[in-house]
C-alpha cells in the first residue's frame, strides 16, 4: 500500500493557511502555490535513487553521491496543476513534463479528459502527478490511470490540499501510490468542493472568476 504524508513543515504551513484566504491577491495566490510546491518537492524528491561519481576537488580525488539520471516527470493536471510545475522545476530542472487536460463536469462531478501529452520515455520515469486539489478524487484517480495506460510503473501523487473522501478512492484505485499532501481538510461539501478549502483553485491562479 502506498504512504500517505501530510507535511507538518511550519513553512508550508504557513503558506498553506495564506492562499486559502479568500482575500489573497491572483499574484500571491500563485506566487505562494509555487512556493508551497518547491518546499514539498523537497521531501518527493528524498528517495530519488543516488550513484556513486568520482569528483576531484581542488584537494584531492573523491567519490561522492549524485542523481542516477535525469528521470523524472513531473505531470501537472490542468489547468490548476500548471500552478506546481514551476516551484518543482526550481529544484529539479531536468525533470520532463508532461500534460493531462481533464475538468470536472459541474453537474456530475465527474472528469471529463480534453488533453494527454506524456514524454515518449515515460514508462523509465518516476512520475509525479500535481494538482493542488484532491477532492472526490475522480481527476487524480482518471489521470494515473491515463499514465498507467501510457506505460508508468512508478507513479506518486502531490497535492496541496486533500479531502478524506478523495484519499480513499485514490488509495483504493491505486493502492500503490504514495500520495504527498501539505494539508488534510475536513470534508466535502454539497458540491463536492473541498471544506474548508480554498474554492476553486484554478480559478484562484488565473483570475478566471
Ligand atoms: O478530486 P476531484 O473531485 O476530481 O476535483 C479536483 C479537480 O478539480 C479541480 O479542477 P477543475 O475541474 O476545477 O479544472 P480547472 O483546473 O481547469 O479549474 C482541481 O484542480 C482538480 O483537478
Ligand atoms: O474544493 C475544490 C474541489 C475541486 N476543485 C477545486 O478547485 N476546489
Ligand atoms: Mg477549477
Amino acid at each position: 500500500m502506498g504512504k500517505v504524508y501530510v507535511f507538518d513543515h511550519p513553512l508550508i504551513q504557513h503558506k498553506t493557511a495564506m492562499i486559502r484566504d479568500k482575500d489573497t491577491s491572483v499574484k500571491d495566490f500563485r506566487d505562494l502555490v509555487k512556493e508551497i510546491s518547491m518546499l514539498m518537492a523537497y521531501e518527493v524528491t528524498r528517495n530519488l535513487p543516488l550513484m556513486d561519481v568520482e569528483i576531484e576537488t581542488p584537494i584531492c580525488k573523491t567519490v561522492m553521491k549524485m542523481l542516477q539520471g535525469e528521470d523524472i516527470a513531473i505531470v501537472p493536471i490542468l489547468r490548476a496543476g500548471l500552478g506546481m510545475v514551476d516551484g518543482m522545476l526550481a529544484l529539479v530542472p531536468n525533470a520532463k513534463v508532461g500534460h493531462i487536460g481533464l475538468y470536472r463536469d459541474p453537474e456530475t462531478h465527474l472528469p471529463v479528459e480534453y488533453y494527454c501529452k506524456l514524454p515518449s520515455d515515460i514508462e523509465n520515469r518516476q512520475v509525479i502527478v500535481v494538482d493542488p486539489m484532491l477532492a472526490t478524487g475522480g481527476s487524480a484517480s482518471a489521470a494515473i490511470n491515463f499514465i498507467k495506460e501510457k506505460g508508468a510503473k512508478k507513479v506518486s501523487f502531490m497535492c496541496l490540499i486533500a479531502a478524506p473522501e478523495g484519499i480513499e478512492v485514490l488509495q483504493k484505485d491505486h493502492p500503490e501510490v504514495d500520495i504527498y499532501i501539505a494539508a488534510k481538510d475536513s470534508h466535502l461539501n454539497d458540491h463536492a468542493y473541498i471544506v474548508p478549502g480554498l474554492g476553486d483553485a484554478g480559478d484562484r491562479l488565473y483570475g478566471t472568476k
